[in-house]
């Protein structure tokens, strides 16, 4: 496969990134219609990346990087259902889940897509028929509230489209979920609920995930205690998974059970039946909309050219601020309140895909990859951390995302909103000189010597590089859209420095040593033998644990 980094694109973009260039604010001086070349409309969204410090010959210069790496080969591979994701011998093909154009995918010779209408049209009428109340709690209550239990992706995803998609809950319905092993989540959370009214989803690819596998358990347990039979579980837990045997065993009837792929990785599932506390929220037409807003952004995806294809060009955008200009770390802002848990999902998404060091024919990737993932909502990032990202050290990217119009239209909130969204994304790009520092002090009225001595703190670099995202309003098909440009996006990334985006290795080793550690601990009273087996500061974190635990008990006897 190509080492990209030994390409002639990769060694004139280096060339590009070490000669002298404008500034941001030159670049626009210098080109009016800068924002009209380098912004681009798809399935609803708006892109500008014009206030990234790219000129015209680092754009061609990533475009040849594009077709250095065979970017649009490689994406032709993944739509065809070849095995991409080559350590797990996975198809790659969350793309299939939202494809309305009635294609076919091939895995293994099978056309897939007949499987995948079949269970959309089974999650459809079950979705129906909890909202028409044909299926009730084991009291004939209406199952009213939804404890989705899950984790990672089986958590993320639904969880973030729900929160985003609060303008269209179907009245009266709640959905909670319950993700973390500490069982204080699960208990805040069974008590707010009634256990006649609850449908608990148990979300897990593979069903064998220790939280989830626990936290379901408990929530069976509770149940039980809460006066339903065991004959009653079948009416409150269902289980949305591939692993038909693992639902068997749990004590979940199939018959019960929701299926999705191993083409499908758990980032890439809220399609599928991991989107099912998604459809019992908002409707299943809402949810068929965020499937056809991702499905709109796929069509783009797969066929504009590179250069005027938004996942292609954010990820070569991002590419040119990680590799070229050493940003780190990626600020990802919304600027709307519902999609409050977008970062969250974001960093599964990108860091668990593209944060890799070995390529995918195992050689060592020879440049940076991934970079961090960070944001909050703004205006509320804007009074905590944009400070390092306006004067800090190190260059971080950020994408600004906003929709012009509100579902709540209160007063001026939404004007000081869009205000602040464009501001902010305006001062990083030009920033301040110290010289216009001064002149604006001395303009307030201020001494001379307080004008020397707070100078340096009001210099503001700017080039901070930047992407806006506008839409006209959040809704099931701008969220789908937005999702998949994401995916895309990282798709592209891992495919120019040659990862596999789709395994998650990374997570396997703190898996295996937490089971080792698991019965070294102490339970509440137990004496244990002081920890041996291993380095001394984890032996004694083990004995610091333990001889609390072990306290406890006898105060408390
Ligand atoms: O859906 P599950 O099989 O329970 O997996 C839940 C999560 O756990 C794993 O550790 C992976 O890192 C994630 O990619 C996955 O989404």
């Amino acid at each position: 496969m190509t080492d990209v980094v030994k390409t002639p694109a990769w060694a004139r973009l280096e060339k590009l990134a070490a000669a002298p260039r404008p500034s941001a604010r030159a670049l626009f001086e210098r080109d009016p219609a800068r924002a009209a070349r380098m912004s681009l409309e798809a399935a609803g969204l708006y892109l500008d990346y014009s206030k990234n410090r790219i000129t015209p010959e680092i754009f061609d210069a990533l475009l040849a990087l594009a077709e250095a790496a065979d970017l649009e080969r490689v994406r032709g591979r993944m739509f065809a259902g070849e095995k991409i994701n080559a350590t797990e011998r996975r198809a790659v093909l969350h793309v299939a889940l939202r494809d309305f154009a009635m294609r076919a995918y091939h895995v293994d010779g099978e056309d897939v897509s007949k499987r995948v209408r079949a269970e959309r049209e089974k999650m459809r009428d079950f979705t129906r028929r909890v909202h028409a109340g044909e299926l009730t709690g084991h009291t004939g209550a209406p199952l009213d509230t939804v404890v989705n239990i899950g984790i990672g992706g089986s958590d993320l995803g639904p969880q973030m489209a729900v929160e985003a998609l609060s303008p269209y809950w179907v009245r009266g319905r709640r959905t909670f979920f319950v993700s973390n092993v500490d069982g204080q989540h699960l208990a805040d959370t069974l008590a707010a609920v009634d256990p006649a009214r609850t449908l608990f989803i148990v979300a897990s690819k593979t069903f064998a995930t220790q939280e989830t596998m626990t936290n379901a358990a408990s929530a069976r347990a509770w149940f039980l205690e809460k006066g339903g039979r065991e004959a009653d579980v079948a009416k409150h837990f269902v289980a949305l998974s591939t692993n038909e045997r693992a639902v068997r065993d749990f004590g979940i009837d199939p018959a019960n059970m929701f299926v999705f792929w191993d083409w499908v990785g758990g980032r890439y599932s809220l399609w599928s039946a991991i989107g099912l506390s998604i459809a019992l929220q908002v409707g299943f037409d809402n949810f068929e909309k965020l499937l056809k807003g991702a499905h709109a952004m796929d069509e783009h995806f797969r066929a504009a050219p590179p250069a005027k294809n938004m996942p292609a060009i954010l990820a070569l955008v991002g590419i040119w601020n990680r590799n070229f200009e050493g940003a780190a770390a990626h600020a990802v802002l919304p600027y709307d309140q519902h999609l409050h848990r977008l970062p969250a999902y974001l960093q599964q998404a990108d860091m668990e895909s593209n944060g890799k060091r070995a390529r995918a024919d195992g050689a060592p990737a020879g440049c940076a990859t991934g970079p961090v993932i960070f944001g909050e909502p703004g205006t509320n990032g804007q009074h905590a951390f944009y400070q390092l990202i306006h004067q800090g050290t190190d260059l971080i990217s950020a994408d600004f995302i906003a929709p012009a119009l509100s579902h709540a239209p209160i007063g001026d909130h939404h004007e000081k909103l869009l205000a602040n969204f464009i501001a902010q994304q305006e001062a990083l790009m030009i920033g301040r000189t110290e010289a216009e520092a001064r002149a604006e002090m001395l303009a307030q009225g201020l001494a001379q010597k307080d004008v020397d001595r707070l100078a340096p703190h009001k210099v503001f670099p700017g080039g901070r590089p930047v992407n806006a995202i506008v839409m006209e309003k959040l809704t099931p098909e701008t969220l789908g859209a937005l999702i998949a440009l994401y995916e895309h996006k990282i798709f592209c990334q891992g495919a120019i420095w040659g990862i596999n985006s789709f395994d998650q290795w990374g997570v396997e080793l703190g898996k295996t040593l937490a089971g080792r550690v698991l019965p070294e601990l102490a339970r509440l009273g137990e004496e244990k033998p002081a920890a041996a087996g291993h380095d001394v500061s984890t032996n004694a974190l083990i004995d610091r644990v333990n001889r609390i635990r072990a306290a406890a008990k006898r105060e408390r006897s």
